[in-house]
């Protein structure tokens, strides 16, 4: 199995979480939070701090938190997803679109998952209760997830 790294950063001002359109590559027209690979020699928190900055023009350094880990593998592939997630409560910055991302804001009451991953109606209820989790989802292609694990875990 090969086990590559990536950052998922949600912002969340209120009852509402600042989402993106994802515009190109990888999940593209799905609604999710922003980030992307953690690059060598990079921490995973400066990864996250920098794909948020790219792809919204955000600084969350000052407010993000670590809240989840999440692994992605796929039925019939070698590899694996190892995706840390954040949760920003506040942000420095307005929102622009990007390549990448056109952010859309979203009550917490009406999110579209049906627009989103597949496993993000699994595991935002822990993200939104403020807890910390961790969970393996495997795939079937991008929208099946034949089994998941997830847990709350002690917060760090
Ligand atoms: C850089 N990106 C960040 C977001 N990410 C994913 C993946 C995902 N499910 C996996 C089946 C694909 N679910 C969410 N919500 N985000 C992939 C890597």
């Amino acid at each position: 199995l090969v086990r590559k790294l990536y950052t998922l950063t949600i912002i969340k001002h209120g009852e509402k979480l600042l989402l993106g359109f994802k515009k190109r590559g990888f999940g593209q027209n799905k609604i999710n939070g922003f980030g992307g690979k953690v690059e060598s020699g990079e921490s995973i928190a400066n990864a996250a701090v920098r794909e948020v900055d790219e792809e919204s023009g955000l600084d969350v350094s000052r407010t993000i938190r670590k809240v989840g880990l999440l692994e992605f593998s796929f039925e019939g592939e070698n590899t694996l997803m190892e995706v840390h997630v954040f949760l920003a409560d506040g942000f420095a910055g307005q929102p622009r679109e990007s390549e990448e991302m056109r952010p859309e804001w979203h009550p917490i009451s009406s999110l579209p998952y049906d627009r989103m991953w597949a496993d993000d109606r699994l595991w935002y209820p822990l993200l939104l209760a403020g807890a910390c989790f961790r969970g393996h989802f495997h795939f079937k292609g991008h929208d099946t997830v034949l089994e998941h694990t997830l847990r709350e875990v002690p917060v760090q």
